[in-house]
């Protein structure tokens, strides 16, 4: 049996707090090996990048997902009870129920309503000074979100609803008042959720067919029941806030837009470069460092042992950095992707392997769309100007954004 290289820390919680998105792949290029052990939040835990580590992690006769994430991420970020931490019947079931919603006809109603949402906001913009970009663009996908999901939204709530939404996607590796504040953010949201889950059931609110409202709150469980009126609500909130959150990914565009200016042109004239581009957002830009799972049963990998019941990461931000899969990975490059056909567990800023048998993200496609929009808008329906700003991306930071959230001058329309 091969030696796993292993942290001599008796602890590397905090180290990896500190490290934040670089933790693992610092680690795995001093021991040169793309796998180690190390010990996280007190528990004996596996790190490992690249693609054969993804093919491995995604394969679910291995890894389950039953009591692996951290408390302090359901407590904030995903909720607890909810798809993420299902396995085998159950969780095919549950999947089955998200990807139902998202048939191409939704998506593609989603973004016309972004797109609409986005150019009604065009006035308010030019007329406001410096926007903040993230900020106003998750006002935006709360809007847009709730209404396409059945969710009732009055336009006083918008901008309550949307900083808890930010609050649970920025909590999960915070301490103190920002962890706090994620807490918070999330009962509130649950609460808020499973009212309108309620009345949904009781025939006061009606939803639309289709929507994510009336099937999460209509959905039957293989014994017929329904689900409990808590874990619809973060079931909902599953759809509600990873929409949301796509503004990050659309703030790294904008910072790519302004980087990258001869991007800027390709990406006004054709489609297929902005395919292009927003992979390599997606690739580039930091977003969720790792997933997490547990060794279903013991066995040998590559020579290693994984013994039963082990804590595993897999280190996402790692593998969209691995040098064997990109080559001058720290480089943004969008042309990598012309004419590549990208495997499963290759690209995993949302998770690898298949969208309905494993635990890749549900919303893959969603973001994708919304993203293409979100270029589009910025390239070929406006001009604006970034005035000097603190654009540094702190890879310290998990979630990373630029301090000020990229902020806008001198909006104007151009269509
Ligand atoms: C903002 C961009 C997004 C990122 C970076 C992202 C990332 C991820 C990641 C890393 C996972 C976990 C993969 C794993 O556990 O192995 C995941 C799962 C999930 N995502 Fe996303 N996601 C995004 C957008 C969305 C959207 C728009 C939706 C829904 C509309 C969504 C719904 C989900 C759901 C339901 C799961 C759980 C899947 C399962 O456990 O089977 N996500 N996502």
């Amino acid at each position: 049996m091969a030696t796993m290289p292993a942290d001599r820390s008796p602890d590397s919680t905090l180290a990896f707090l500190r490290a934040g998105y670089r933790f693992i792949g610092e680690r795995c290029d001093r021991y040169g090996s793309d796998i180690f052990q190390t010990r996280i939040l007190l528990a004996p835990t596996i790190c490992l990048r690249g693609r054969p580590a993804a093919a491995l992690f995604y394969d679910t006769e291995r890894f389950q997902r039953r009591e692996a994430m951290p408390l302090r991420v359901q407590r904030t970020l995903t909720g607890r009870g909810g798809v993420q931490g299902l396995d085998g019947p159950e969780h095919r079931d549950r999947k089955a129920m998200f990807m139902s919603i998202m048939t191409p006809a939704a998506i593609r109603q989603l973004g016309q309503l972004f797109d609409d949402e986005w150019q009604a906001q065009v006035p308010a913009w030019e007329g406001a000074g410096p926007v903040a970009l993230y900020d106003a663009l998750g006002r935006v996908l709360t809007r847009v979100v709730c209404s396409w999901a059945g969710v009732p939204l009055a336009a006083s709530q918008i901008d309550r609803r949307a900083v808890q939404l930010h609050a649970m996607i920025e909590a999960p590796a915070m301490v103190g008042p920002r962890h706090w504040r994620g807490l918070l953010a999330r009962r509130r949201a649950e609460h808020w959720i499973a009212d309108i889950i309620e009345r949904t059931r009781i025939g006061t609110l009606p939803a639309p067919t289709g929507s994510a409202l009336k099937v999460i709150a209509e959905h039957r469980t293989a014994r017929g029941t329904l689900l409990p009126r808590r874990i619809a609500a973060v079931e909902l909130l599953n759809v509600l806030r990873p929409v949301v959150a796509v503004d990050r990914y659309m703030v790294f565009a904008a910072l790519a837009l302004h980087d990258h200016p001869a991007w800027r042109e390709r990406v006004r004239e054709d489609d297929e470069a902005t395919e292009q581009f927003v992979q390599e957002v997606r690739r580039y830009y930091p977003f969720f460092p790792a997933a997490t799972a547990r060794v279903r049963h013991s066995f040998d990998w590559e020579g290693h042992h994984f013994p039963r019941g082990r804590r595993v990461l897999l280190d996402l931000y790692g593998t969209n950095h691995h040098p064997a899969l990109w080559p001058e990975p720290e480089l943004f490059r969008p042309e990598r992707f012309a004419g590549r056909r990208v495997d499963p567990f290759e690209l995993v800023p949302q998770g690898g392997g298949d969208h309905a048998t494993g635990h890749r993200c549900a919303g893959e496609w969603i973001t994708i769309e919304l993203m293409k929009r979100a270029v589009t808008n910025l390239t070929r329906t406006m001009r604006y100007e970034v005035p000097p700003q603190n654009l540094a991306l702190d890879l310290h930071r998990m979630p990373a954004l630029p301090r000020a959230g990229l902020t806008l001058t001198n909006i104007r329309r151009t269509t």
